[in-house]
């Protein structure tokens, strides 16, 4: 961001400008999303209160009834800020006069992302009186960087930011604070590593077969069973696999677990394979292979996994397969392949990666900084499932609801991911379209949902996204 301002003000652009559109912007935002109340305007010693007092003026030339309340005296503010308070000509009263002064909403302009300590005296109590907020940038009270509360902290209904998204607005916990975000553009071309994850993104990379398909021509999934007791995990992924569009798919089980593969699957191929040689040898018409999906965490499943590694196709681990490497994770770093995906959840990726949850900035930085470790593609799981790839492109999928935390949940997203890699999706691109996929196929069920219901919202997922496409 501070990049491609610098590359705009190069260009003649004077940073006033800018804080005039985004004051403008906040000014627009509001009026169209709250039309109705009196705003009570609260402005920080920066550049975020000098947003306030812009959009405050902007918000009266609406005939919106404004009171303003600055955190320092407007004499004593210097630069933009000062410019933005004098645009402003009406009374302006000290954030104690804000506390019981009668008002419907409150336009938070105190602090952006760039805080550094915990909001003090009466901007802490502010942030904890409660009512409706609307915050500039982020809600004040967060730290930007690492996506979480400093301490008191403003909860926003909506947040209005400028460019680009920030991890604030994305990540939990800070996120949560933030409400609906709105992204305003104010000609600052801001080239982001980070996206949010939406069908925009990939829409018309999306796959389906042309009239000269056939089913050979759209990729081949196979899914590595465990033992009999724990066959389910990998039937679930290779039924989501063959789904979402894989032209074949095969489990590959343990001959002591055919049968009961057999007896549960139709369209879905088996075949035993005994032992990492078998496997090999099983995998060399495979497009992608998902592994470690009750896979149980043994030697063999190491094995397995060493030659899945070795074979032609993609791999998509997860599970088992991940935490088979615990204490040897550079054994399995070395094997991975750029196009390789990582599918953990929390304890699987701590697993792996050590503490790079805590000693990252913040997740995005966390994940990235694990594909580079991994050399591929790693997908952390959660309420904000992070994406990234070595070369630092981000993608934070949050379009998922609470009721995916269930059973085999995981298993289905790998096997959305390895199918659409089957038809041969970028990693990256692949693993965003699952997790979206995924998100919106919880949500259709919602309420009483089971692993196995989410393969069967895909039909209409898919037709809706391509009817999309026209
Ligand atoms: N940088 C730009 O070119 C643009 C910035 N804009 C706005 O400018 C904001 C960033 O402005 P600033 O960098 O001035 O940051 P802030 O507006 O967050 O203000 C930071 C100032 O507050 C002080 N401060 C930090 N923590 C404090 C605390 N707990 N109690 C009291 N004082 C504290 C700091 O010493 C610093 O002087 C963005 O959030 C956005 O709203 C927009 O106008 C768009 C253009
Ligand atoms: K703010």
């Amino acid at each position: 961001m501070q990049a491609a301002e610098q590359a705009v003000f190069a260009q003649g652009l004077d940073s006033f400008e800018l804080m005039q559109r985004a004051g403008d912007a906040v000014a627009e935002f509001v009026h169209a999303n709250w039309p109705e109340g009196s705003i009570q305007v609260l402005c920080g010693p920066g550049g975020n209160g000098g947003d306030g007092f812009v959009a405050a003026s902007k918000l009266a030339k609406l005939w919106r009834d404004v009171k303003v309340y600055s955190m320092v005296p407007v004499a004593e503010l210097t630069g933009d800020a000062a410019k933005a308070a004098a645009l402003w000509g009406g009374p302006v009263g000290t954030l104690e006069d804000a506390v019981e002064a009668p008002h419907d909403l409150v336009l938070d302009g105190l602090f952006g992302g760039g805080l550094s300590r915990p909001l003090e005296g009466t901007a802490a109590q502010l942030a904890q009186r409660g009512g409706r907020v609307i915050s500039i940038d982020v809600p004040s009270g967060i730290c930007g960087l690492r996506a979480k509360p400093l301490g008191p902290c403003f909860i926003a209904e909506g947040t209005i930011t400028f460019a680009a998204l920030r991890p604030a607005h994305v990540l939990r916990p800070a996120s949560a604070y933030c409400g609906n975000v709105f992204v305003a553009d104010i000609g600052v071309p801001v080239q982001t590593r980070l996206m949010e994850n939406s069908p925009m993104l990939w829409l018309r990379m999306l796959p389906q077969p042309g009239m000269a398909d056939h089913k050979h021509s759209r990729g081949h999934l196979k899914v590595l069973s465990g033992g009999i007791s724990s066959t389910g995990a990998a039937r679930l992924a290779v039924r989501a696999g063959l789904r979402i569009g894989a032209g074949l798919a095969t489990l590959l089980t343990p001959p002591s677990a055919l049968m009961v593969n057999a007896g549960q699957l139709t369209a879905v191929m088996v075949k035993a394979v005994d032992g990492a040689e078998e496997l090999a040898e099983a995998i060399q018409t495979a497009s992608v292979v998902i592994a470690g999906p009750g896979a149980g965490i043994t030697p063999a499943t190491r094995a397995n996994v060493e030659a899945i590694l070795n074979g032609p196709g993609r791999a998509v681990l997860d599970a088992d397969a991940l935490t088979v490497f615990e204490s040897q994770q550079d054994e399995l770093f070395k094997r991975l392949r750029p196009t390789d995906l990582l599918t953990p959840h929390i304890g699987e990726f701590n697993r792996l990666f050590g503490d790079l949850l805590e000693t990252a900035t913040n997740k995005v930085e966390a994940v990235r900084q694990a594909s580079v470790k991994a050399g591929c593609t790693v997908l952390l799981k959660g309420p904000d499932t992070v994406i990234a790839q070595p070369d630092g492109g981000a993608v934070v999928n949050i379009h998922a609801t609470r009721w995916l935390a269930t059973a085999g949940s995981g298993d289905v997203l790998a096997g959305f991911a390895g199918g659409l890699m089957a038809q041969g999706i970028d990693t990256l691109v692949a693993a965003s379209m699952a997790a979206w996929i995924h998100g919106e196929a919880g949500r259709r069920v919602g309420a009483g949902l089971i692993s196995e219901d989410l393969e069967r919202q895909v039909p209409d997922i898919l037709s809706a996204l391509h009817g999309e496409i026209g």
